[in-house]
């Protein structure tokens, strides 16, 4: 297991024995939805989490992402309960509503089901350009026209998508404009919940690359959570098992799978194709 050896400051992101909690509400009594989490992710690393269907993986995500913190509608929001959590040196469980804006220049939240919350009357370029427009209006507009290109560029979205808008655009489409926006201030931090949702396997590595570009040039980290076994491995380095809130592994995708460690990942490992017959490779080789 993991152990947090590191003190926050020279970690991207350090979870050291959290507990997160869902209130009661309705008929519903409260619900422990992580259970003692512990990992950390370095400067440079891209640390993946996977489990199955809630063993706990969004609220993870949304702890990082200091999400417990935004008003959201009817939504019941989770409270960290033990332990303690720090990403890019902020303590995420004394922090407050009004630290946000702060916290958010540096760190990017792609939540799940991204795709399906961009606005319906906006461009793709209006989109994408909002979280910059947010921080500067008087933002240079040739510049800014230059930076959103790029980013769909990144992306393999034509720059004919620039003017389209969202209904006109596939889902999977729509996922890369929302991670478009996810990395339009540039963050240091990418939360990312189910990245590649919708996206067609052969655009998949282009999600990885831009990861792998950013992770090169350093002060750069990111948390995929993801059941995309194929973006794991594309992706490397250490992911991070859970099942019932718990950590139940820890290492890389592969060496997880044939650690059969706990039932959850021997059953995987039998759901799964090898590595060597995943097609990651084939997109890798159809990837400009
Ligand atoms: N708003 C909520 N209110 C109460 N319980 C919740 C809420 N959201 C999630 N849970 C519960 O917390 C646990 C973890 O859910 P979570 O969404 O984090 O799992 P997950 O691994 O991301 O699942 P999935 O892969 O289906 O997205 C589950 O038991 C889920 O039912």
């Amino acid at each position: 297991m993991d152990r947090v050896t590191a003190s926050p400051d020279t970690r991207a992101i350090v979870v050291d024995d959290v507990s997160v909690d869902f209130p009661p509400h309705g008929i519903s009594g409260a619900h422990r939805a992580v259970d003692g989490v512990s990992f950390s992710v370095g400067w440079g690393e891209v640390l993946g989490v996977m489990g199955e269907s809630g063993s706990g993986k969004s609220t993870v995500a949304r702890i990082l992402a200091a999400d417990h913190l935004r008003r959201a509608g009817q939504n019941v929001a989770p409270s960290i309960v033990g332990g303690a959590v720090h990403v890019n040196g902020s303590a995420v469980r004394s922090m407050r509503r009004r630290s946000l804006p702060v916290f958010d220049f540096d760190v990017a939240f792609l939540r799940q089901n991204a795709a399906d919350t961009l606005e319906a009357e906006r461009t793709v370029a209006e989109i994408v350009a909002a979280p910059i427009l947010e921080r500067d209006r008087r933002y240079d507009r040739a510049t800014l026209d230059v930076r959103v290109a790029t980013l769909l560029d990144e992306l393999f979205l034509p720059l004919g998508t620039m003017s389209a808008y969202p209904y006109e655009l596939s889902a999977g489409q729509r996922q890369r404009v929302a991670i478009a926006r996810a990395l339009a201030l540039d963050p240091k931090v990418l939360i990312a919940d189910e990245p590649t949702a919708g996206i067609d396997v052969s655009v998949r590595s282009a999600v990885a690359d831009l990861v792998e570009r950013r992770r090169r040039i350093g002060d750069f980290a990111a948390v995929f959570v993801t059941h995309d076994i194929d973006l794991l491995r594309a992706v490397g380095g250490r992911v991070v098992a859970l099942h019932s809130g718990s950590v139940v592994g820890v290492g890389s995708v592969d060496g997880l799978l044939e650690s059969a460690e706990h039932p959850y990942l021997t059953a995987l490992a039998h759901a799964v194709a090898p590595p060597a017959r995943h097609e990651n490779r084939e997109a890798r080789r159809t990837s400009p």
